[in-house]
């Protein structure tokens, strides 16, 4: 027997309510797992991170099958801080601009773009994309009005993204990724120019203190030595004296550079004082840190400086070695051993100013001396 249309209309109405209650579920899904994500935005303090998560994990959590950036970066603020970072297609996912140019032109009125793209914007969002995006969503990131990048969620599916539905929330993480991208690149940017020496723009004495306290945190885990070197230029009041302060700021200058570029990108270079600049090398043995110590100073001692004149001329280094490996100090201070570490060195220093300059001297380590460090 076929049902009355009032049970008919009854099994329509229950179907509906089930299909509006998943509907909602769904929602509700979405709604949680766009908050999650907003936390994880905000909780992001170096810009590689934020970039990571914005470029690799939203793909994943938004099921999309592209996600581009474009990033307004003048001054190579941003560019700077990214040395080491590369990401996930070179090139293609992460592109920075120098003017607004390209920006102004893909959002006219700063507002958001949903749909199917056209080819021109398709080019410039998705440049190399092996994967078909059917339907985008554009979000200006704008920072005071002013449009600072561009985020591009790309899908396959062409109903994801459509002209007729409003798309509040992705607007608003478009704003929490432009306030998180701005505090990133200050933040970063802060604290890098109160760790650098201003002069030279290697790590300032507090940085330094800083950093050898963490590489012997890290020595002592991976159980290996830490080889601290102070390099002190000889006779360096002459050059202020003969040729002027300015030449001096410049010998500095180059000599900061000269220690970057030698050592290693795990190496930490510092100026601590003066005409004295300081040398981490973590996990490198006595004789090893002894040839570093000989080859900067034979390197340094042929470098020619120049005075205002153009005159040329050249200088010689007294260098001072010392080590440790921490773990044998497990109950030790590491401010301590960092204390001592950095007195056995310049006691190295001191003793190759002694012998005559222009030399590497080595003083052993002789273990922590808390006492040392309060008194001072
Ligand atoms: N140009 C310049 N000079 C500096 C700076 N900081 C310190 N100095 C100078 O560095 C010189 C250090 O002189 P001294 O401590 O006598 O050492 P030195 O002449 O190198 O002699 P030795 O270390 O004994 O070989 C002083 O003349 C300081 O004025 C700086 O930032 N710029």
């Amino acid at each position: 027997m076929g049902s009355t249309p009032l049970e008919q209309e009854n099994q329509e109405l229950k179907r509906t309510l089930r299909i509006m209650a998943k509907k909602a579920e769904r929602n509700e899904a979405t709604l949680n797992s766009f908050f999650e994500v907003e936390l994880r935005l905000l909780s992001c303090s170096r810009l590689s991170d934020l970039l990571d998560l914005i470029l690799i994990e939203f793909k994943e959590m938004f099921r999309l099958n592209n996600v581009n950036l474009i990033l307004f970066d003048p001054e190579h603020a941003a560019r700077s801080l990214l040395n080491d970072y590369t990401p996930p297609a070179p090139g293609n996912t992460l592109r920075f601009v120098q003017s607004q140019r390209l920006l102004k032109s893909i959002y006219p009125n700063q507002k958001l773009i949903v749909g199917a793209p056209s080819q021109p914007l398709r080019n410039e969002a998705f440049p190399v994309t092996s994967n078909p995006v059917e339907s985008c969503a554009l979000l200006p990131l704008i920072r005071q009005n002013c449009l600072i990048g561009s985020l591009h969620l790309g899908s396959s599916d062409p109903s994801r993204y459509t002209e007729h539905v409003r798309y509040d929330y992705i607007q608003h993480l478009a704003s929490v990724v432009s306030v998180c991208i701005e505090n990133c690149i200050n933040q970063e940017n802060l604290h890098r120019l109160s760790s650098i020496d201003m002069l030279t723009k290697v790590h300032n004495r507090r940085s330094f203190e800083q950093e050898i306290v963490r590489e012997l945190s890290r020595a002592s885990r991976g159980g290996y030595h830490l080889a601290c070197l102070f390099l002190d230029l000889d006779h360096f009041k002459m050059v202020n004296d003969n040729f002027g302060h300015q030449t001096g700021d410049r010998v500095l200058r180059t000599v900061g550079l000269f220690l970057n570029k030698q050592l290693r990108k795990t190496d930490i270079v510092a100026r601590y004082g003066g005409e004295e600049f300081a040398v981490l090398l973590p996990n490198c043995d006595k004789a090893g840190a002894l040839e570093i110590a000989e080859g900067l100073r034979q390197k340094l001692s042929k470098l020619i400086f120049r005075d205002e004149a153009s005159k040329p001329f050249r200088m010689t280094t007294s260098v001072g070695v010392s080590l440790c490996k921490p773990d044998e100090y497990p109950k030790a201070h590491l401010d301590d051993v960092s204390y001592q570490l950095i007195q056995s060195a310049d006691k190295a220093v001191y003793h190759s100013k002694h012998n005559g300059r222009d030399r590497v001297s080595f003083n052993e380590f002789s273990g922590p001396d808390n006492r040392k460090r309060k008194e001072a």
